[in-house]
């Protein structure tokens, strides 16, 4: 599965460490930066990642800010996307078994590494369920005007 990350400033470090453990675990990686700990606008990282998705040069993205707040903000003002801000494991399934998010975004300031890396699997493991699900989803996208993704 080829995973797009982004994070800003804030989320460099996290993003780094996931990458790190995507890529041991057999994952295959799209880093949309960005590159270092210089300070940058969140908004654009999530923006890139969710574009992404969307034209599905990845399959599913994960993006890191200070919270996950503003970045999973920015993501899910691109048509189409999901994008759920999690700090838990099981936040994290529900947002693959019910919501079918193709995104999740962290908060390098509010989780320590080994949560995070369980939420990223936990994610990334969890098939959505669909059924009663899918009519929800539905009208969610119906809210942006009927948009669908592949994804
Ligand atoms: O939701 C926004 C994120 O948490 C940002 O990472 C954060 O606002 C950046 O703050 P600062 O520029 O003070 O590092």
């Amino acid at each position: 599965m080829k995973i797009g990350l982004g994070a800003d400033h804030g989320g460099y470090k996290l993003k780094q460490l996931i990458k790190e453990h995507l890529e041991k675990n057999g994952y295959e990686v799209v880093d949309y930066g960005t590159n270092s700990s210089d300070s940058v606008d969140y908004p654009d990282y999530g923006k890139k990642v969710a574009q992404a998705v969307i034209d599905r040069e990845v399959e599913k993205g994960i993006v890191c800010c200070g919270t996950g707040i503003g970045i999973s903000l920015a993501a899910n003002k691109v048509k189409g996307i999901r994008c759920a801000n999690v700090s838990d494991t099981f936040s994290a399934k529900m947002s693959r078994a019910h919501n079918n998010c193709q995104m999740i975004a962290l908060g390098e300031r509010v989780l320590g590494a080994g949560l995070a890396l369980e939420i990223v699997d936990a994610f990334l493991n969890t098939e959505f369920e669909g059924d009663r699900h899918q009519r929800r989803v539905d009208k969610i996208m119906d809210i942006e005007g009927g948009f669908t993704c592949q994804n």
